[in-house]
């Protein structure tokens, strides 16, 4: 039976990267996607700039939407202080199960929660599910027509502090129009855009930073 993409990227993972080297996992994706074929993760440069993002915030609870085949769980997991949390929500079943695999080879499993199910329905069981008061990273990265219904849902279940900061990738490309609308005119939020390029193109791309004023 053929293979799909996720897996010949897992197997890309398994062959060129070593065990427990979270830097070595994210830079053989990087090499699969760059050489041989394209996917979505956020990817080298848009990476740098989520790396730097991590380390100022230094979180101790990080939510995740999109994991897909877990590049930027690594990449942010790697990042964390210990007893810091990841929460990463993936609703497809067989991207969850590589990224599990992605996320055991990094060795990152003990600070990774892949929870499987839609944002919609996970966002609200957090605190009772998981005993999240709040996030101090939201990292959006799924469906871009999810970005801001969730955004508000994360906002009315109360999961955001004073500083607590929205990272949003692809802002630009395939573009998120209403959540940047939403986002930069709130009086709630100040927001930053971090102009970069969509993973291993030359098309224009960018994350947009948003911090909770409270
Ligand atoms: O479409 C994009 N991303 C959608 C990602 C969706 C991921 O989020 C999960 N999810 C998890 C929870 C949910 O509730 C819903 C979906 C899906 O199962 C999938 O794993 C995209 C597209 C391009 N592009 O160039 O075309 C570039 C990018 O960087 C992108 O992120
Ligand atoms: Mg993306």
């Amino acid at each position: 039976t053929q293979s799909t993409r996720p897996q010949r990227l897992l197997s890309a993972v398994q062959k060129n990267a070593t065990r427990g080297d979270p830097r070595s996992v994210v830079q053989a994706i990087d090499q699969f996607c760059r050489h041989k074929e394209w996917a979505m993760n956020v990817g080298d440069e848009k990476g740098c700039i989520l790396d730097s993002v991590v380390s100022e915030i230094n979180p101790a609870t990080v939510l995740e939407l999109g994991t897909y085949c877990g590049y930027s769980t690594v990449r942010i997991a790697s990042l964390l202080p210990p007893h810091a949390k990841l929460i990463t929500l993936e609703f497809n079943p067989n991207y969850a199960s590589i990224a599990r695999q992605v996320i055991a080879w990094a060795g990152l499993e003990d600070k990774v929660q892949l929870v499987e199910g839609a944002s919609g329905d996970w966002i609200p069981k957090m605190k009772e599910q998981f005993g999240v008061k709040t996030f101090d990273l939201v990292f959006l990265d799924h469906w871009k027509d999810r970005y801001l219904p969730d955004t508000k849902l994360i906002e009315e279940c109360g999961l955001l502090t004073k500083g607590s900061v929205l990272l949003a990738d692809n802002v630009i490309c395939p573009g998120t129009p209403d959540y940047l609308e939403y986002i930069r005119s709130s009086p709630q939020y100040e927001s930053q855009y971090f102009k970069s390029h969509l993973e291993y193109t030359k098309v224009e791309d960018g994350l947009e930073k948003s911090v909770f004023l409270g």
